[in-house]
């Protein structure tokens, strides 16, 4: 916005000389016994402001901060224009500069009464309707395959934001799921993908959804020709195409040219980006698995999450409280990562979805000044369901040479009380103990008091835990269609505060293309050794060793 590097606002400056005064005395421990209050200063609970009832808390006082610097982090906030670059995104503005595009999965959800300027945003309830009336058909039985007999079976055909939104979210919400509809998801370009999928379908009673903004993806067209191809050896009249195969894309050109009929395709925008398209038509298949209303849940439990970003002082803006303490960590404590660790098997995806929604948005080195940063831009994002990191990388966090700061995430009430609730007593008791584990350690001595004399030092110094490992930890009453979607666009909202603040376009992805060209270019080379021209000798040595031993 205002063309700076990041490390150029005074408000970062500060935080450098506070952090290299303060770092080493910041002590969890220690903060907490200096303020018996520091839950309450440093939590904050969520109410949607809007539509249906969500409200989850966030403690966030297992962090390395104090007031000072909380609010010398909100200063950065604003001296990046946060304020005005996010209000510039609801308002329609070509905040994408690089695609000269607008950014707009807010449109998609706008159950209120956001004033948008941008082409194709009125048309969002018709695709909804559309998508409400066809997903009905299906769900009911209406709608009939080539043979007279109802869908059992979908399988949607996309890659990146064409897969991984409507993965994540029917995993999150198998509870509402209509059992008698199999769901399959297709996105590797790897044959085994596509061809274990369809032994597992039956041609008469298959939906393909060829799911993909711009129709030209590789990996989707291949998969959904070969789809097609196995279709129509057993349907045989091309005429039976239009029952069985549905296109979810911004491309109508390349989806009528595929064989799928107009009033078979979902239509989209350019203002929706990939890794933000689950609320669009990409989520027809969410709609299809969970029912219309469900899916409109999703959407309005978004929108409250979008009403609270715009609307509430940056002081109790979750995705701002959320941004700042990454950049924190990111920026002056030289963490690499962040985990996503959801305590709810429903969430297994959580980590995987915005695996690409945080990386592929801020996996940048260069501002959209065109300047390079000087200072560490998109964590790594990774994650994976509580309890089981426990039981493989939790031993790097506890007691690794790295600092990972990492968000806890757990329903109180689950939809699978089994047992009197006994499993989920004991997943909850990990979620609470995890955290403070993180946090508070176990010093040397209370390891000496616990063992006892005349044990080895390295066997006491072995179980010593350092703790001031940071974390969040977020609390919601019950995994929801529109908690779910709130808990997505607040991080979304998180993403983009960062992406601001280090002056970067969270919305472009030039990086995934160089591989695409060369993938592309390799391809044509593949015939015999010969062909092979133009590279450097390992990847000549790689596709010659390819070419001797590959047998058909
Ligand atoms: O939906 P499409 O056009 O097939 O694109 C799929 C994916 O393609 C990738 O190349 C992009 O990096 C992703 O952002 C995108 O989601």
């Amino acid at each position: 916005m205002n063309g700076k590097l990041a490390s150029e606002y005074a408000a970062w400056k500060k935080l450098e000389e506070i952090h290299a005064s303060q770092q080493s005395r910041l002590v969890l421990r220690e903060l907490f016994a200096q303020d018996p209050a520091r839950f309450a200063h440093f939590s904050t609970e969520y109410s949607s402001p809007s539509g249906p009832d969500v409200t989850f808390l966030l403690d966030y006082s297992k962090n390395l901060v104090t007031q000072p610097i909380v609010d010398t982090l909100l200063a950065l906030v604003r001296e990046a224009h946060v304020e005005q670059v996010r209000d510039n995104m609801f308002a329609g503005e070509h905040i994408n500069t690089s695609e000269d595009r607008a950014v707009l999965h807010v449109a998609l959800r706008n159950f209120g009464d956001f004033k948008i300027a941008e082409a194709g945003t009125d048309e969002v309830p018709a695709v909804l309707e559309h998508m409400k009336v066809f997903s009905n058909a299906v769900r009911s039985g209406a709608w009939k395959g080539y043979t007279g007999k109802p869908i059992d079976t979908i399988v949607n055909i996309g890659i990146g934001g064409s897969d991984l939104g409507p993965v994540m979210v029917t995993e999150a919400l198998k509870h509402y799921s209509k059992r008698d509809l199999t769901a399959h998801f297709v996105s590797n370009i790897d044959g085994t993908h596509i061809a274990e999928t369809l032994k597992l379908c039956r041609p008469e009673s298959t939906l393909f959804i060829i799911a993909s903004k711009t129709f030209t993806t590789q990996e989707t067209i291949t998969n959904a020709e070969s789809a097609r191809d196995w279709f129509l050896a057993s349907a045989g009249d091309k005429a039976h195409v239009a029952k069985h195969f549905v296109a979810l894309s911004t491309n109508t050109a390349a989806v009528t040219s595929f064989g799928i009929a107009k009033e078979n395709m979902f239509q989209f925008w350019d203002w929706v980006g990939g890794r933000y398209s689950l609320w669009s038509a990409i989520g027809l298949s969410i709609a299809l698995v969970i029912g219309y209303d469900n899916f409109e849940e999703l959407l309005k439990g978004a929108h409250g999450m979008d009403e609270h970003f715009l609307k509430t002082p940056l002081e109790k803006n979750l995705p701002v409280i959320l941004a700042i303490l990454g950049i924190w960590y990111n920026d002056f404590y030289g963490a690499q990562t962040h985990a996503l660790l959801p305590y709810d098997q429903y969430l297994h995806k959580f980590a995987d979805y915005f695996q690409q929604g945080d990386m592929e948005s801020n996996g940048k080195t260069v501002t959209k000044g065109g300047q390079r940063v000087n200072y560490q831009t998109g964590p790594i994002l990774w994650g994976a369901a509580g309890t089981n990191g426990q039981h493989s990388f939790y031993q790097l966090v506890h007691q690794g040479t790295k600092l990972i700061p990492a968000d806890f995430l757990a329903p109180a009430t689950t939809h699978n009380p089994i047992a009197h609730s006994k499993h989920h007593r004991i997943l909850l008791s990990n979620f609470f103990a995890q955290p403070e584990a993180l946090a508070f350690g176990k010093t040397e001595e209370e390891v000496r008091k616990e063992l006892g004399p005349g044990q080895s030092e390295a066997l006491y110094k072995s179980k010593v835990f350092e703790g001031n490992k940071p974390s969040n930890s977020l609390i919601f009453p019950k995994l929801t269609p529109a908690t779910l979607g709130a808990l997505i666009a607040m991080y979304e909202h998180k993403i983009f505060v960062q992406g601001v603040v280090w002056g970067i376009n969270s919305f472009d992805q030039m990086g995934v293309e160089l591989g695409k060209v060369l993938a592309k270019n390799i391809l044509a080379q593949l015939g015999t050794p010969e062909d092979v021209k133009g590279h450097d000798s390992s990847t000549t040595g790689l596709i010659h060793y390819y070419q001797k031993h590959r047998k058909e």
